[in-house]
């Protein structure tokens, strides 16, 4: 099957206080890509990811959604799509089952409605079961949060998933936990998703990615195929 190119950023630039933190990034995602970034600290990895995303401006540079530029006014539309995990997953208020039910309120997904029982299946595949759903979202361990950061971004069906660090401040098991729900969403529609996978450690972006993008001081430095 011919892959479709999904988001592409063309000579991305941002600069703060005359330092050039991205430096002309141009770089493709197409359906079915599980693309890795690494890099040393503060290479830019997070700015790139968070610009993506639209949650950070650029200078210059273009930002296209299915080969057209992302206009201002389709940004509900493209964050409906694209969306980014950032790897502190935020607290909320409320139990676990009202948080994921809080996307559905927005305008943006009215015309979706919350899944209980798909919540539930997804959960029982991190050896969670339904009464996980009444807890009190506060209390959750940061690999419990963090289920439920991915499992509130996926039950929107996006296209994309930005991953930054998802899970850099979780132990072993809560790690592989949220490995097996991105793959778990990945392979539902491998034709028609693809995700960037931000990440420090070397044996996870071997197992979750099929190319490699390395970053420096802002700008790419290599590219390649993980092995
Ligand atoms: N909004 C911002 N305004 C100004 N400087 C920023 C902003 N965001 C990031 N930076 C700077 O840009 C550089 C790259 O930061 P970034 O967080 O993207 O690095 P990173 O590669 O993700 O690092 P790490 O692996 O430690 O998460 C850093 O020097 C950082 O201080």
């Amino acid at each position: 099957m011919t892959a479709d190119v999904l988001l592409q950023a063309v000579n991305l630039t941002r600069r703060v206080d005359g330092k050039t933190l991205l430096d002309d990034i141009t770089l493709d995602l197409a359906t079915g890509a599980r693309l890795g970034l690494v890099g040393p600290t503060g290479s830019g990895k997070s700015l790139l990811l968070r610009s993506l995303a639209l949650l950070e401006p650029v200078d210059s540079g273009d930002l296209l959604w299915q080969q057209a530029p992302v206009a201002n006014d389709q940004a509900t539309i493209y964050r409906s799509q694209v969306i980014y995990v950032h790897q502190r997953a935020a607290a909320f208020e409320g139990t676990v089952e009202t948080v994921l039910r809080q996307p559905f309120q927005l305008k943006a997904h009215r015309d979706r409605h919350f899944d209980r029982d798909w919540i539930v299946d997804q959960l029982a595949t991190v050896a969670r079961d339904a009464t996980f759903l009444d807890q009190p979202h506060e209390q959750l361990s940061g690999g419990e949060a963090q289920i439920v950061a991915l499992l509130r971004a996926i039950q929107l069906s996006p296209r994309v998933l930005l991953l930054d660090e998802p899970t850099s401040a979780l132990d072993r098991q809560s790690a592989r936990h949220i490995e097996s729900i991105v793959m778990r969403w990945y392979d539902d529609a491998p034709d028609s998703r693809a995700y960037i996978w931000v990440s420090h450690d070397p044996s996870q972006a071997d197992r979750v990615c099929d190319s490699l993008i390395t970053m420096h001081a802002g700008q790419i430095q290599t590219r390649r195929t993980a092995p």
